[in-house]
């Protein structure tokens, strides 16, 4: 069994797309648990990065923020050198498929060239760890039965799980080849507050809320293994501070539910009539099912997913009941 990543006491993490959905949900996480450490956070702003997800926390003395995309390498190069950078966790990337399927380009840039810039620039200044937040998505797609373990083949069917299952072989490569210290953690389907209403589930709540149609791809048969966002939190958490050095951690909380459920739940949550559903045109190459299988980061870590999907469904309501203004009205 490989050895345990050697951290010091005290870090210095640089965080990018830590502005994002995940990424500033971890930052919230850390910043309140790990004062002694401290935080870069680098992060491009797009569409869906939000510098407000992190606006109580501007003024913590061991947080920064820097404006700047993971594809401008002589600006990556000088932060890690400049906070002398022990750990880079790399969230910045294009996340969504249907917007990969309209336009690779972007995906390719940001996902596969972002994070090279990111994994030079670790090397060249000796990081200690260099943590891929990556997606089961990389595995392809699942019939009714099974589970992807970290042993399945690399097998990605759109753009987006391509440019992801790419870094994630260009990071390894780097562990391989240059003996770059690294861990890849391969996520299900994340959901919780402050995730941009273009993924199912937020997408979902404020159509509903504002009693506008909710397209459903298909027949809303597709399956996906639902995480609640802490619970991601807590897996990178362990993996960083426990994790050994070069391996991959699925990350999977056994929550399978068909698209079609996911959003009959939400309507009933808030009391909404089923005909708001409006079955569309699915999307090409439809991955039909993914679910990750976590017994190693169960068993090697102690990592235990903690919410169950009515509880993490019912916060994530009240949450986007509470900041409907955030998001304006939906344009479908
Ligand atoms: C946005 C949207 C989605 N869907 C369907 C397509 C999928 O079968 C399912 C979930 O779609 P999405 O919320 O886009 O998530 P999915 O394609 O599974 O990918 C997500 O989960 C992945 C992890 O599995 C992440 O790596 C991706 O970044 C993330 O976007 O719902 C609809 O039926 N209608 C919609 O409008």
């Amino acid at each position: 069994m490989s050895e345990r990543n050697l951290l010091p006491d005290d870090l210095t993490i640089l965080i990018t797309g830590g502005a994002g959905f995940v990424g500033s949900n971890f930052l919230r996480l850390m910043l309140l648990k790990y004062p002694s450490y401290c935080f870069v956070n680098m992060d491009k702003l797009t569409y869906s990065g939000n510098i407000n997800n992190l606006a109580d926390f501007l003024e913590y003395p061991n947080y920064s923020f820097i404006h700047g995309d993971i594809c401008d390498r002589a600006l990556v190069d000088s932060i890690v050198e400049k906070h002398d950078i022990d750990v880079i966790i790399n969230f910045a990337a294009e996340s969504h498929v249907d917007r990969s399927i309209k336009d690779p380009l972007i995906f390719v840039k940001t996902n596969i060239n972002g994070t090279q810039s990111l994994l030079d620039a670790g090397l060249k200044h000796n990081i200690k760890l260099f943590l891929q937040i990556s997606t089961d998505e990389v595995y392809g797609s699942l019939d009714d039965t099974g589970y992807f373990t970290e042993a399945s083949r690399i097998a990605p069917n759109n753009p987006y799980s391509a440019s992801k299952a790419s870094a994630d072989m260009l990071i390894s490569s780097y562990g391989n080849t240059y003996g770059l210290p690294f861990n890849i953690v391969r996520f299900g389907n994340t959901y919780g507050p402050f995730q941009y209403p273009e993924k199912l589930i937020p997408m979902a709540i404020l159509n509903a809320l504002h009693n506008q149609p909710i397209p459903i791809h298909g027949k809303g048969q597709s399956i996906r293994d639902w995480v609640y966002v802490k619970d991601n939190n807590s897996a990178i958490d362990r993996v960083l501070h426990f994790g050994r050095r070069g391996e991959v951690y699925n990350i999977g909380s056994n929550q399978e539910k068909r698209t079609i459920e996911v959003v009959h739940l939400i309507l009933e949550m808030l009391k909404k009539p089923n005909h708001l559903i409006e079955f569309v045109e699915d999307r090409p190459g439809q991955d039909y099912r993914y679910a990750n299988n976590p017994h190693k980061i169960m068993s090697e870590l102690g990592w235990m997913p903690q919410y169950n999907f009515l509880e993490g469904l019912q916060t994530t309501i009240q949450w986007y009941i509470e900041h409907m203004e955030w998001w304006g009205t939906p344009s479908n």
